[in-house]
């Protein structure tokens, strides 16, 4: 069996998708296409018998268009504002549209140093745990109200790699505008090729990586890295794919070759 054909038994899922696949660069709008197609796929992995998370970015990219904003803030309180209002707007959209498919969300906002705090650690474990068993999708963010640490790192690539290992997931899924890890950030060398698999995070998969590509991403390629880290460590797989290719979820969850494949220790 090829590392690619052991991801169709994958059995509990993590799907994280950016902010720059949620909206469109150019008017910084909610992309409905992409956003209804995620939720028929993720909808259809809990149908093939999957237990799925959605891990979600576009709080702050959502709150800054709901507020008429002319574009996104710099100030950090503002950004925490428009956050809190983008997020209650996302989770609208997100439970109108699974609902259509008959499906139950939760709201989870958590924050990267739940890991080292053992209480709400398996608070947060437990609850995640009980809403897989009851059949709900947790749709999880970013407390950005508390965490600052990650807006200005904007780092929900780590958080979802952090809730993989939680919940003791198979497979994690980055959802992002870019077909996977090139050898070179693609926007500034076109010839940059792309990277199919990784078995190793070594210094130079590490250097590799930059920073974001459009002005509502954060992190950019170094905090899927940093992902993969924690990911692989933890006997996860992991895959960075374009959110923009037809049926993305189903190719990477059917063995196909796409995007880049971070092998698990
Ligand atoms: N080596 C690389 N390979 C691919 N993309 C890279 C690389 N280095 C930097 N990037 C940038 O990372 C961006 C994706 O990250 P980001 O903008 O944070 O998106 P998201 O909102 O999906 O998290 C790409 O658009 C690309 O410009
Ligand atoms: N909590 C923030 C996360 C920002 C962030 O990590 O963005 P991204 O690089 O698009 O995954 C938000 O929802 O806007």
């Amino acid at each position: 069996m090829t590392v690619r054909e052991r991801l169709k038994d994958k059995k509990k899922v993590i799907v994280k998708v950016g902010s720059s696949s949620l909206t469109y660069e150019e008017t910084g709008e909610i992309n409905y296409f992409r956003l209804e197609r995620l939720i028929r796929e993720i909808t259809d992995l809990k149908n093939m018998g999957k237990d799925v998370i959605l891990v979600t970015s576009g709080a702050i990219a959502v709150g800054t268009k709901t507020m008429n904003l002319p574009s996104r803030p710099n100030c950090l309180e503002e950004k925490q504002a428009v956050a809190a209002v983008g997020q209650a707007n996302l989770m609208m959209i997100y439970q109108k549209i699974f609902s259509e498919y008959n499906q139950n969300v939760a709201q989870i906002l958590i924050t990267k140093n739940l890991i080292d705090q053992p209480v709400r650690r398996q608070n947060a474990q437990n609850t995640l745990n009980a809403l897989l068993k009851m059949g709900a999708i947790p749709i999880v963010n970013e407390n950005d109200t508390v965490a600052t640490e990650e807006i200005v790192y904007g780092d929900n690539d780590t958080l979802s790699a952090i809730v993989s290992k939680l919940v003791r997931a198979d497979l994690l899924i980055l959802l992002s505008d870019i077909d996977g890890l090139y050898e070179e950030d693609p926007r500034k060398n076109n010839d940059a090729k792309l990277i199919t698999e990784v078995s190793e995070i070594t210094d130079d998969v590490q250097h590799m990586a930059g920073g974001a590509g459009s002005v509502v991403g954060t992190g950019g390629m170094a905090t899927k890295i940093a992902a993969a880290k924690i990911a692989t460590s933890n006997g996860i797989d992991m895959v960075i794919a374009n959110a923009s290719v037809d049926n993305v979820i189903e190719k990477i969850v059917y063995g196909e070759q796409v995007g880049t494949l971070f092998i698990a220790k």
